[in-house]
Parts: structure tokens; C-alpha cells; sequence
């Protein structure tokens, strides 16, 4: 068993509206492994970073990403900071992983107004933002095997986006 479609990129990408979307088209089921982390956990994911820290949330996320690729056979979104983890890097070779982009002013514009990402709660959130794609987007690369640019379309054409390029491979 294994996901239809792997969907990771930057906070604000649309991975989970978009994930949801592509799951509703293809009829098949939908699963957010951050979802799956606060679950395990009993504790939204902010609280997790504040009471355990960014590595207790990082351990708890390599494992339901894991566990998802095992045992999901729909969609499966990734939260933003999963490919850090060299072991799921190499866990998503043998999958087809969408990497859903956004630029630095659109990623925080969709962002901006919640407080559920602690990453991203500093004082300067488009310097954070930066910072978080120059690091990201080689490791985004490396797994992917489809990349739609999202900044300029609507969810549902992210969707079609997706879907196209999926034929063409
Ligand atoms: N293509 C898009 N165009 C406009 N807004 C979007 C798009 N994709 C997502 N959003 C909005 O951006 C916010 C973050 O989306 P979300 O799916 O949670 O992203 P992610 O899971 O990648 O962090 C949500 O409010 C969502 O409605
Ligand atoms: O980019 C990150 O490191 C994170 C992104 C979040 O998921 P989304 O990308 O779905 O917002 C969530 O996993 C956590 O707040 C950490
Ligand atoms: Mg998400």
C-alpha cells in the first residue's frame, strides 16, 4: 500500500486545501500527518513546540509521516518541516511527491493570519519565511517528482495543475 500522491512544501502552500481537493477529485481518502501528530500527541502543535520543543514535534512527525506512507493509500500531506529529516527524505524516494510552491510574500500573506504555526509566530515573519525556503527548497526538490508554483491559482487549478503534470509522467 502506498499514497496516490505524497503533497509537501512551505507553510502556506496548500498542502492540506489542496490535499483535500485533489483526494476529493480522485475519490479516495485524505490524511494531514500534522493532524496525525497532534493526535499521538493529545496537544495542538503549538503547545508541543512550547511544552517538548521543535525536536520532541520533529520525532513525532518523522513517525507519522512513516507510518503514512506504510499504511495510506489516498492523499498524504506532509507538514512543511518533514523533509528535514534525512530518513524521510529517503522514506519518499519510491513515491510520487508533489511539491506544491509559494514565493515569500504569498506564503506569508496565506500564513499570516494564524497563530497554529509557532515557526512562523516571530517578530519578523518574512525574514522566518525566507530563511525557511532557502533552506527548504534544495531538500523540497530533492524528493519531489512533480512541482506546481501555486502563487498565481486558485486551489481547485492547483489541483488541475497537478493533475496534468501526473499524466505527463
Ligand atoms: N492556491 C491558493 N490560493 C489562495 N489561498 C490559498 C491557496 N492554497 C491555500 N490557501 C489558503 O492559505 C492558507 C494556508 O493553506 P494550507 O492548506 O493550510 O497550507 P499548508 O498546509 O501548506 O500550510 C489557508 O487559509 C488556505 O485557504
Ligand atoms: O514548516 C514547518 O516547520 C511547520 C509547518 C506546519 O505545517 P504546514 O506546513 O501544514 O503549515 C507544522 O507542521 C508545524 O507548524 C511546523
Ligand atoms: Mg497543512
Amino acid at each position: 500500500m502506498s499514497p496516490r500522491y505524497v503533497v509537501l512544501g512551505p507553510p502556506g502552500a496548500g498542502k492540506t486545501t489542496v490535499g483535500q481537493l485533489l483526494a476529493a477529485r480522485l475519490g479516495v481518502a485524505f490524511r494531514d500527518t500534522d493532524e496525525d501528530v497532534v493526535a499521538t500527541a493529545g496537544k495542538p502543535i503549538s503547545d508541543i513546540f512550547t511544552t517538548d520543543g521543535e525536536p520532541a514535534f520533529r520525532a513525532l512527525e518523522e513517525e507519522a509521516v512513516a507510518k503514512g506512507l506504510a499504511e495510506h493509500d489516498g492523499v498524504l500531506a506532509l507538514g512543511g518541516g518533514a523533509v528535514l529529516s534525512a530518513a524521510t527524505r529517503a522514506r519518499l524516494a519510491a513515491h510520487t511527491v508533489v511539491f506544491l510552491n509559494v514565493g515569500m510574500a504569498e506564503g506569508v500573506r496565506r500564513t499570516g493570519l494564524s497563530t497554529a504555526r509557532p515557526l512562523l509566530a516571530g517578530v519578523n515573519p518574512r525574514a522566518t519565511f525566507k530563511a525557511l525556503l532557502d533552506a527548504r527548497l534544495p531538500l523540497y526538490r530533492e524528493v519531489a517528482t512533480i512541482e506546481v508554483d501555486t502563487d498565481a491559482l486558485e486551489p481547485e487549478q492547483v489541483v488541475d495543475a497537478v493533475l496534468a503534470r501526473a499524466d505527463l509522467t
